[in-house]
């Protein structure tokens, strides 16, 4: 952002703060065109599609600047919110690379497919035989993605291709193409043969399941229904499931809300009881399946609510020595709510949107929790996002009077 030749301010995609660039105005952007005066925090972009694929626009940035400024997206909501809380360090958890993707597709004249990321600020697709931000898992999947995209040219809608690596295979969800004829489905099932594809579905709808795919979760196997949420790296669910576990030590019960397949829950279980709730019946399936085949863990419970509507109340709280919930990016507003009128010690709130997270954050405050701990967790390498985990701790009345007594 700069001050444009009107002085309001003009977006620049790919300058620097502080730095003096030349660019092309139009209305509030700017379009690049040279880097007169660089910043000292900028370096050489990594991927040699930087600029024209659409992906990862944050790749010039030097490591330490790159980790202050994601860093700041939190400090800057939480300020924005009144929430005061020391920010910890961005914690890097890209591992090994993103193990989920989604590609697009787009047909041309001649019913060719193209397949790809988003060209930056446009909708074009842009192609690529290779991500460096894809984990080893995911090899072969834009070529998995390409094939099945040209079997399903005569489609010509825009479709969306959702790659997930599992330890049996890949595992595609495909969305827009609507319901399919048998030719075509049979020339997709031919393409999970040659690409020996774990499984191919269509908008949740299992066309062919090779084998189960299959995703660990701790010392739990789980078979995620298809398309389903998954943390985006292997790191980033470790970082995050990690700093729950510790700060939930010693908890004999504990509740995981918008509990997916259980990325929470199913480690927990290795110490407590845990109940789960969540909107999605099948990912709840999926993770208490998991839990009853897993020799060793606690039990683990669950119900299929939606939290939104039907958020679990403070009665029903106060048999749980500790609560995660980690919901999408609309937050929680109304579980938040009922969780600062319970008494529950411990709450972990995981999020990926720093604004809802630190809406949520307040409410919990308000309600009279401390916060301990707030941790920035970056799975998504040279992206805006952002994950980030809180870690609150209810004050009791009488704890609370006497801070304010020692001031
Ligand atoms: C960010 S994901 C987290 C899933 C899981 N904790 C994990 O780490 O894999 C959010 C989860 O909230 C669920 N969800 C979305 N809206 C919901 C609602 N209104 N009530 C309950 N669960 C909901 C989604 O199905 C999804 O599983």
């Amino acid at each position: 952002m700069a001050p444009g030749p009107s002085k309001s301010p003009v977006f620049v995609p790919f300058a620097l703060p502080g730095e003096e660039v030349l660019a092309e105005v139009d209305g509030e952007r700017g379009l690049l065109i040279e880097v007169l005066k660089p910043s000292p925090n900028r370096v050489a972009a990594p991927c040699p599609h930087f600029s024209t694929c659409g992906g990862c626009a944050v790749q010039t940035l030097s490591a330490a600047a790159y980790g202050e400024w994601k860093r700041g997206l939190v400090v800057d909501a939480l300020r924005h919110a009144g929430v005061v809380a020391d920010v910890a360090p961005l914690r890097a958890a890209w591992g090994d690379g993103r193990r989920r993707a989604t590609f697009h597709a787009r047909f041309d004249a001649r019913g060719r497919a193209h397949v790809g990321f988003m060209e930056a600020r446009s909708h074009t697709i842009f192609e690529l035989d290779a991500c460096p931000i894809l984990a080893p898992d995911m090899a072969g999947a834009l070529a998995a993605a390409r094939e099945i995209a040209q079997a399903l040219a005569g489609n010509e809608k825009p479709l969306d291709l959702v790659v997930t690596a599992s330890r049996t295979g890949l595992d595609v969800d495909l969305r827009g193409c609507g319901k399919l004829d048998f030719h075509t489905e049979q020339a997709l099932i031919a393409v999970a043969q040659q690409r020996d594809l774990a499984r191919i579905s269509n908008h949740g709808a299992v066309m062919i399941e090779r084998r189960a795919p299959e995703v660990l979760c701790g010392r739990a196997v789980v078979t995620p229904p298809p398309g389903n949420f998954l943390q985006a790296t292997a790191a980033g669910e470790e970082a995050l499931t990690s700093v729950v576990v510790e700060a939930f030590s010693g908890a004999k019960k504990c509740a995981d809300l918008f509990s997916g397949t259980g990325a929470f829950a199913l480690r927990l279980a290795e110490k407590a009881e845990v109940f789960c709730a969540e909107s999605d019946a099948a990912a709840l399936n999926a993770c208490l399946r998991a839990a009853n085949t897993t020799p060793g863990l606690r039990n683990v419970t669950g119900e299929a609510r939606d939290l939104f509507m039907r958020p679990v109340l403070p009665a029903e709280l106060e048999k749980f020595d500790a609560v995660v919930f980690d919901p999408p990016r609309a937050g929680a507003e109304a579980q938040a709510r009922d969780l600062a009128r319970s008494s529950v010690p411990k709450i972990a709130a995981v999020s990926c949107n720093p604004q809802t997270f630190a809406r949520d954050a307040r409410l919990l405050v308000a309600g009279g929790y401390a916060v301990e701990s707030v941790i920035p967790v970056d799975q998504f390498l040279y992206s805006p996002h952002v994950e980030l985990i809180g870690i609150f701790a209810k004050v009791s009345a009488r704890a609370k009077k006497k801070r304010r007594l020692l001031g």
